[in-house]
């Protein structure tokens, strides 16, 4: 096959000569002066040439051919640096390339054209679009329309695109309409939609496979459709924890050329139902506190959140609560390694071999890595109880603007685990110090207060009325826990059978005099009716439940994603390095 698609000549750009060559993998064209020396190399490697068309393309404001016939026009990904963010912008790169002949022109884009269907398989054809028209600052229609849509016209997708009327309808159709012939789906706003997308995806392929989502023990089916995300929203966390940057163009361009990222979703359940799918951030006290605080605050636009995590810190809450977990195999990886999870990351393949082991074709199988929430397993899960400041779980590494390491900055997009973070209820600067580390590159779990897991699954429930004696003794606690949960929570350990190995922890840590102090004053200030329970931020939806169990599915969905590339590695290398290291990674 290799040596069918090579093809090898000089070519003309304006009056330069190259000598361009196909070798398959690679298209490269080098600069030869009049003594036949050469200079320098541009290297495009075939998976990421966008398009091939006869002719000299202009591509904006809007796609003009002049039509000769001795000329084509190669588009490809063309990558620069994103300023802060720690990914690479990617931008459509365009060479109109003049032979000497009809014939030679003809051969060029054949040998292109072939080269680019066998070294890209999963480029899409036909794709299903939703545009929220209210996300963000409303400007989905336009980032689409301007940006988007143009760029899929010259790749030669066809997009059969709807424009939201309401919350929810991404996701019904998803889950009731014939999809046949798509080949993805792509939306455009922000996690919300992104959630919808998620559900209805999930959803649609577990009903095709006759599976019940509500038992967390069944294993679910990988969905079949790719993924998109168009960043329109006022979060876009699961754009930039996927790929680096939030930019339409280069989200645009991970879709044209099929990239795929594998990406795990943990199911959350609450008595034999289940609640929700989340792949960023679960989180209990303090992240359900602000969430649900800045509710009461939409009409501050995107401030809200800053106004309400500051106002929620320094109501300096914490709460009571038994956390279960299922570690998974520590000698696989760990969220303190130091490692980061980047495009071609060798964690998540070695990940999908494991949770794969009988399919060449990954995405195609159903997960087999974890041996089910069976009885089994039950002496494995590991408990601790007491006062928190914040019990959450994601299942990558969560890194946005504001936080560009995320929560857990080695967590990993597609090995079948995610990270649990349990902080311990301390005096308010301890957690702001923990707080402020998550804006820097300071390690945050490097404080005796907190504690991070590397989990397959998680339980969190209320403690029952003894045990929550114990704890207000303490004196945290200032209201009564709602009965209903009390109960609710005793059922799910039941029905589980759960004969966990209890690992009690001290919950009263020492304090310092002059941090009570503080402690006291800011509480005086803001918690005066603290209540006794908090909610769950899923994904920036407010649970109903408190009592919940979670497990994390390996590589339950892709997305048109490759992970964040090294921007700083990057930068170091010529443009025939950095194509190089690109196909190395994604061979
Ligand atoms: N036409 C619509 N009208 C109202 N809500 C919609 C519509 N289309 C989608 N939604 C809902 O809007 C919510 C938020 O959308 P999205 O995530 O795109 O924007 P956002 O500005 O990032 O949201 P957030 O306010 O959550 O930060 C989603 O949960 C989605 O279900």
């Amino acid at each position: 096959m290799e040596t069918d698609l090579r093809l090898e000549s000089s070519l003309w750009i304006g009056n330069k000569r190259y000598r361009a060559v196909l070798t398959g993998w690679h298209f490269n064209w080098t600069e030869v002066d009049k003594k036949n020396r050469n200079k320098k190399t541009i290297s495009v490697p075939v998976a990421e040439v966008v398009g091939v068309e006869e002719g000299r393309v202009e591509i904006l404001p809007h796609k003009s051919v002049e039509d000769s016939d001795k000329d084509f026009t190669v588009c490809y990904v063309k990558r620069s640096s994103s300023g802060g963010s720690y990914g690479l912008l990617w931008r459509l790169g365009r060479t109109q390339f003049s032979c000497p002949s009809r014939v030679l022109r003809d051969q060029w884009i054949k040998h292109l054209r072939t080269a680019l269907k066998t070294h890209s398989p999963l480029r899409p054809h036909r794709l299903l679009v939703f545009i929220n028209p209210f996300g963000g600052k409303r400007k989905g229609r336009q980032i689409y329309h301007s940006l988007v849509a143009p760029l899929f016209e010259l790749a030669g997708i066809s997009a059969h695109v709807t424009v939201t009327d309401r919350a929810n309808q991404a996701r019904d159709y998803l889950l009731k309409k014939d999809l046949t012939g798509f080949d993805g789906v792509v939306c455009v706003g922000g996690d919300g939609m992104f959630s919808e997308i998620l559900h209805g995806l999930i959803g649609r392929t577990q009903q095709e496979a006759g599976l019940c989502e509500n038992d967390p023990s069944v294993t679910l089916q990988p969905c079949p459709l790719h993924i998109g995300i168009i960043p329109a929203g006022s979060t876009d966390c699961v754009c930039y924890a996927t790929v680096g940057v939030i930019d339409p163009v280069t989200s645009a361009l991970h879709i044209i050329i099929g990239d795929s990222q594998p990406l795990d979703v943990c199911s959350v359940h609450h008595a034999s139902a289940l609640v929700r799918y989340s792949v960023s951030l679960l989180g209990y006290g303090f992240y359900g506190d602000v969430l649900a605080e800045s509710e009461k605050h939409r009409w501050m636009g995107p401030l809200r959140y800053d106004y309400s995590g500051t106002m929620m810190y320094l109501s300096n809450r914490s709460y009571a609560g038994i956390v279960q977990y299922l570690p998974a195999d520590p000698l696989l990886s760990s969220p303190r390694d130091k490692t980061r999870c980047l495009s071609g990351c060798s964690v998540c393949s070695r990940s999908t071999e494991r949770l794969f082991p009988h399919s060449a074709d990954s995405a195609s199988m159903c997960s087999s890595h974890f041996s089910q929430l069976s009885c089994d397993s039950e002496d494995e899960w590991v408990s601790i109880k007491g006062q928190f400041r914040c019990v959450s779980l994601t299942c990558m590494s969560s890194s946005c603007p504001k936080s560009p390491l995320g929560l857990s900055p080695s967590a990993h997009l597609a090995d079948g685990t995610g990270d649990l973070i349990v902080v311990w209820d301390t005096h308010p600067l301890g957690f702001l110090k923990f707080l402020y580390r998550h804006t820097n590159t300071q390690d945050q779990f490097d404080l005796p207060f907190v504690e991070v897991h590397r989990v397959k699954a998680f339980r969190f429930f209320l403690p029952s009325d003894k045990e929550e004696e114990g704890y207000e003794e303490i004196g945290s606690l200032s209201g009564t826990v709602d009965k209903e949960e009390r109960v609710c929570s005793v059922e799910t350990v039941s029905r589980t059978g759960s004969q966990q190995y209890l690992v009690d922890r001290e919950v009263q840590r020492e304090k310092p005099n002059e941090q009570k102090t503080a402690s006291s004053f800011l509480c005086g200030l803001c918690c005066s009716k603290a209540p006794a329970v908090s909610v769950w931020n899923c994904d920036g939806e407010i649970l109903p439940f408190t009592d919940i169990l979670c497990r994390v599915h390996g590589q339950l969905v892709r997305l048109y994603a490759r992970g964040i590339e090294d921007g700083a590695a990057m930068h170091d290398f010529s443009e025939t390095e950095k194509s190089e290291r690109s196909r190395i990674l994604h061979k």
